[in-house]
């Protein structure tokens, strides 16, 4: 099954932006496009240091699945351990949304939620990918949205907590 998905990788303990790049060092020839990097305040309300995210696309012969597997291999490979929900850590790489044949997967299964049930609400997520793809859509309770609009309605200080770092290639 050839599909093309978009992850979002994100950290904030020890070498960022190191961790960042062995996502796409991982990807190799399935990496489509990258976002820079952006500094970005942290979402879901844990006290903690600044993130740094990027938003890729990949695509590739793997089924949604094989991209999940995919992201939890760069998880370990980065040491992760799971602490504090939404808490601090080396390496988070979620799978953001996958399309098969131009056609955006659906899936509720709680080991795998496509699109990414959050994604919407999140600027570390959104921003970057505007930027990787000016036209990209994501489902929002069932009907396809502008990626640029859903950035365009994000609180104030939402969109002011993410901010464009350095480039990562
Ligand atoms: N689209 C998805 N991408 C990544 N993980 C998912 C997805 N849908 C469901 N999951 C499941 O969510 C579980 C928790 O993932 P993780 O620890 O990365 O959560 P988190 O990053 O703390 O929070 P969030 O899911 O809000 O990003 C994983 O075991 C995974 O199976
Ligand atoms: N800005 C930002 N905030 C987060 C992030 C992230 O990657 N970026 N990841 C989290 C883990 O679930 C929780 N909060």
């Amino acid at each position: 099954m050839r599909s093309r998905a978009v992850l979002s990788a994100g950290s904030n303990i020890g070498d960022s932006v190191g961790y960042l790049r062995s996502v796409l060092d991982a990807a190799g020839d399935d990496l489509v496009a990258t976002s820079d990097v952006y500094r970005t305040a942290p979402w879901g309300g844990v006290e903690q240091d600044d993130f740094v995210n990027i938003t890729l696309i990949v695509a590739g012969e793997r089924t949604p699945r094989e991209w999940l597997d995919f992201c939890r291999a760069c998880e370990r490979a980065a040491d992760r351990v799971r602490e504090v929900r939404w808490g601090p850590r080396t390496l988070d790489v979620d799978v953001v949304s996958v399309e098969v044949d131009g056609v955006p997967v659906a899936s509720d299964d709680p080991e795998l939620t496509l699109p990414h049930p959050r994604a919407d609400q999140r600027a570390f997520v959104l921003v970057p990918w505007v930027q990787v793809d000016p036209d990209a859509e994501l489902t929002v309770d069932g009907r396809a949205r502008r990626v640029a609009d859903l950035v365009a309605a994000l609180d104030d200080a939402e969109a002011a907590g993410v901010t464009r770092a350095e480039a990562i290639r």
